[in-house]
């Protein structure tokens, strides 16, 4: 068994929470024991962080933390396996994802914002002053301090490297709160920052739940400069709240109910695989994910029977086992969450397409199972059409013009992501102006240039990180001016 400590100022850690146990999704086992944190190690944890900045970290030229940064990417793909078999015992996903996904990308992450620290430029402006002498004003960028790191469970390591990539590259210390769904490769991130040399301090674990734990210790904590958060919409708005005591900034990727939008010149098949993934992926468990797809009504129905056929072509099992391409839902809760979805969409008079339940699972009777599952025939105003559910499951609709499809995408109080399939190009582009979310993709999903900027509009998050957005939220920029 498994016991998963806190990472603190460079030691591991017993917390004086309450421990809670960890569960294999696959098969409902408890497989670990998480060492839950109190305020003491929160508290101890912000310090060493603090601490760590007015040590050598803080002292480090650019280049050598980005030597450091390349040691972590390095560092993680020594540890391959260790990492994947960590990241799928914690959350079920099959391997074929957690090995071309979550575990490259948690790597990459790193040398993706080495490259973006070290070519990163500020501002310069000359003027003219009433004597003539003139001035010159340029731009500083120093680390903003201390960052708390608030991550989800779907893709763990990922989205916490995600933010304590380009937080270190720009000598920031951090203080991370991983899912308490998936504590494991934080904490073995732990044992890489030592054996790279990253100072004590610098990077800190601290595990437990969120309200009147461990999530709020650390984001109410006055020594944390910057939150940044990756999870459900309402804890944004919880995060914001606790962060506006002392005005610290803080950066949200929060929730979705995303379109996916066809148009009947698409092409049909690159649709269906790219809806496809976007719709069951990861089991659904993806933020950028599609849960409502507007088609055009001249397809409508061959699309229809393309992506059912698509759902009732997965392969539950093992998430081990390579032939395996769809595992569990991370957690029982969220089975019964997205199951009640399944019972609400059946007793709204939803037409099912395919799936609606629970698969047979035999030897995994345990495990936190859900059918991929589509529907069609309910109206715009049904929770399943209106309300994120982040399971493998999408509703859809046919439309007749553009304009209808545009203000279907936009009636929502989300703004993260959508995706639109067609060969006219003007119509490809106006569309996208006109969806208001924060990432389209044309004729593609997840699709991703990390250079670029990275968010949602509306309740779907505030900020951008990617590229040099990350940079803007990771350091503050400060302007000198100086007479001639
Ligand atoms: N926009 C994106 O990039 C993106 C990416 C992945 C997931 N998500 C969203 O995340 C959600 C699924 O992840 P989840 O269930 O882990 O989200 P969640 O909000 O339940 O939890 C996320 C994290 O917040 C912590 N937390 C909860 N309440 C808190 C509080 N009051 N104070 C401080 N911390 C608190 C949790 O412990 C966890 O570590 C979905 O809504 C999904 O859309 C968004
Ligand atoms: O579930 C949400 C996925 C987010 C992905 C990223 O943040 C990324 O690809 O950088």
């Amino acid at each position: 068994m498994t016991t998963y400590l806190n990472f603190i100022d460079g030691q591991f850690v017993k917390g004086s929470a309450q421990p809670f146990a960890n569960h294999f999704p696959t098969t409902g086992e408890v497989i670990g024991e998480v060492s839950a944190a109190g305020r003491a190690e929160v508290d101890a944890a912000v310090g060493a962080a603090r601490a760590a900045l007015k040590g050598p970290w803080g002292r480090m030229p650019v280049a050598e933390r980005v030597a450091l940064l390349r040691k972590l990417a390095d560092g993680i793909n020594a540890r391959f396996d260790e990492f994947l078999a960590a990241e799928i015992r914690d959350t079920g996903k099959p391997r074929a994802i957690a090995s071309h996904i979550d575990i490259p990308r948690g790597a990459a992450n790193f040398n993706v914002f080495a490259d973006q620290i070290l070519t990163a430029s500020t501002e310069t402006f000359e003027m003219a002053t009433p004597d003539g002498g003139g001035a010159l004003n340029y731009a500083l960028r120093s680390p903003r301090g201390v960052i708390g790191v608030v991550c989800p469970w779907n893709l763990p390591l990922l989205l916490m490297t995600w933010k304590v990539a380009p937080a270190l590259a720009c000598g920031n210390t951090v203080v991370v709160k991983p899912s308490e769904e998936t504590p494991a490769t934080a904490t073995l991130l732990g044992e890489v920052m030592n054996a790279v040399g990253i100072p004590p301090g610098v990077y800190n674990v601290v595990h437990g739940l969120g309200p009147d734990a461990a999530g709020e210790f650390l984001t109410s904590h006055p020594g944390v400069d910057g939150i940044t958060f990756t999870g459900e919409t309402r804890t944004g708005e919880a995060i914001m709240r606790a962060a506006a005591r002392g005005v610290r900034p803080v950066s949200l990727e929060l929730g979705g109910k995303n379109a996916g939008i066809v148009f009947d010149d698409a092409d049909l098949d690159a649709a269906l695989e790219g809806i496809g993934r976007a719709c069951f992926a990861n089991t659904g468990q993806v933020c950028l994910g599609t849960e409502r797809v507007y088609v055009q009504r001249g397809i409508f129905d061959r699309f229809a029977e393309g992506l059912a056929e698509k759902a009732r072509g997965y392969r539950f099992g093992d998430p081990f086992d390579p032939a395996t391409t769809m595992g569990t839902v991370i957690s029982a809760e969220h089975r019964d969450k997205v199951l009640s979805y399944y019972t609400k969409a059946r007793d709204a008079g939803a037409t099912i397409l395919a799936g609606g339940g629970v698969p047979e699972m035999q030897g995994y009777e345990n495990g936190y199972w859900v059918e991929p599952t589509v529907w069609t025939g309910l109206p715009e105003d049904s929770a399943v059409v209106r309300e994120e559910i982040f399971g493998p499951c999408t509703h859809l609709t046919p439309f007749d013009s553009e304009d209808e499809v545009t203000a279907l995408a936009n009636d929502t109080p989300y703004g993260l992501a959508t995706s639109i399939w067609t060969t006219n190009l003007g119509r490809a582009h106006r569309t996208a102006k006109a969806v208001d979310v924060g990432i389209s993709w044309i004729n593609s999903w997840f699709l991703r240039d990390l250079r670029t900027a990275f968010g949602g509009s509306k309740a779907s998050g505030i900020g951008r990180e990617g590229g040099v957005h990350s940079l803007e939220f990771y350091t503050e920029l400060r302007n000198v001016c100086v007479k001639l």
